[in-house]
């Protein structure tokens, strides 16, 4: 059995945009079974890092479950950044990526599980400006289309859908970036520049197929055109691009330019439009339990 005795479960109340009272009471349960105290706290879109932070360091717990999407567990892993402390993952975003990349299952006995045994990934995790990235991020057109689904009124799978075709006719694509690496300039141009810790996107899009989460490194994709054939080609395991479509670097560290200011995300978050990117990687630096 697990060694610990306090158990902090944060949800977000509307990720995904599905209820969640059973699954914190059939946690709860488990957790109270093996004599765990638990706490629940419930993220409220306002200041939630520093209120996590605050819940820590007063239920000063062992583990913390998140509940919730990409956004929710990037949220967690600012509050818990250095701590040691480590995290388990129930999907429920309308984009659960890390949990995906991570082969958290859908099966909810299988997650509770899994979230209270011992077993454990180290994610490498990228330092992206001033932001932690888990999973993938990216300047250009995916960034725009998160732009705009933000502030239109439609959430879910159905409101990126809804936001694919504006993006598309609204978007000043191409872009052109210019990518320092070890003092050396590369000059790029393309649709968008992907960072990628990990291998997909949550839709399943396999962007990164050589990515490994705990290796160290990240890659940085340079997608040059919209290529549908390319675009479905990710959906396979083994794709492999056309350089005319995607070129990949690997890399533990990079800045990137870009002469106009271009959307940019983290983790399925829209930050702001910028020129300038810097990533570093703070290797194998948060625990996550998986299967
Ligand atoms: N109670 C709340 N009310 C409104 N927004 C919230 C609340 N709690 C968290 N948030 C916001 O939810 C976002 C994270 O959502 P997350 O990515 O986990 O789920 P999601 O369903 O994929 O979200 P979305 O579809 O909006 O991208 C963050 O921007 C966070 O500030």
């Amino acid at each position: 059995m697990a060694d610990f005795r306090n158990i902090l479960m944060v949800v977000n109340p509307i990720s995904g945009g599905e209820e969640k009272d059973d699954l914190i009471t059939e946690v709860q349960r488990a957790v109270e079974q093996q004599n765990c105290r638990f706490q629940l706290f419930k993220t409220t879109g306002e200041n939630d890092i520093q209120k996590i932070k605050d819940e820590i360091e007063q239920f000063e717990p062992d583990r913390v479950l998140v509940v919730g999407g990409d956004g929710t567990v990037k949220i967690v892993a600012e509050a818990l950044f250095h701590k040691d402390l480590p995290i388990a993952i129930f999907p429920a975003g309308s984009a659960n990526g890390l949990a995906l990349n991570l082969g958290i299952p859908d099966n909810r006995e299988q997650q509770i599980e899994i979230a209270l045994s011992d077993n454990f990934t180290d994610l490498d995790v990228l330092q992206v400006n001033d932001e932690l990235c888990l999973h993938l991020s990216d300047i250009g057109l995916n960034a725009e289309l998160i732009r705009n689904y933000e502030s239109s009124s439609v959430r879910g799978k159905f409101g990126y859908l809804m936001q694919s075709i504006p993006t598309l006719i609204k978007s000043k694509y191409p872009y052109e970036y210019e990518v320092e690496i070890d003092g050396e300039i590369y000059n790029h141009k393309g649709i968008m520049l992907a960072i990628a810790n990990c291998k997909k996107y949550g839709t399943g899009a396999n962007i990164n197929p050589e990515g490994k989460h705990d290796d160290g490194k990240f890659e940085i994709i340079i997608f040059k055109n919209i290529d549908i054939t390319e675009i479905l080609g990710t959906l396979r395991e083994d794709v492999k691009f056309d350089p005319n479509f995607a070129e990949t670097i690997s890399t533990k560290a990079a800045k990137i330019r870009c002469k106009k200011p271009i959307a940019f995300q983290i983790d399925g978050e829209f930050i702001e439009n910028t020129q300038k990117i810097e990533v570093k990687i703070a290797e194998k630096s948060l625990k996550i339990a998986v299967k």
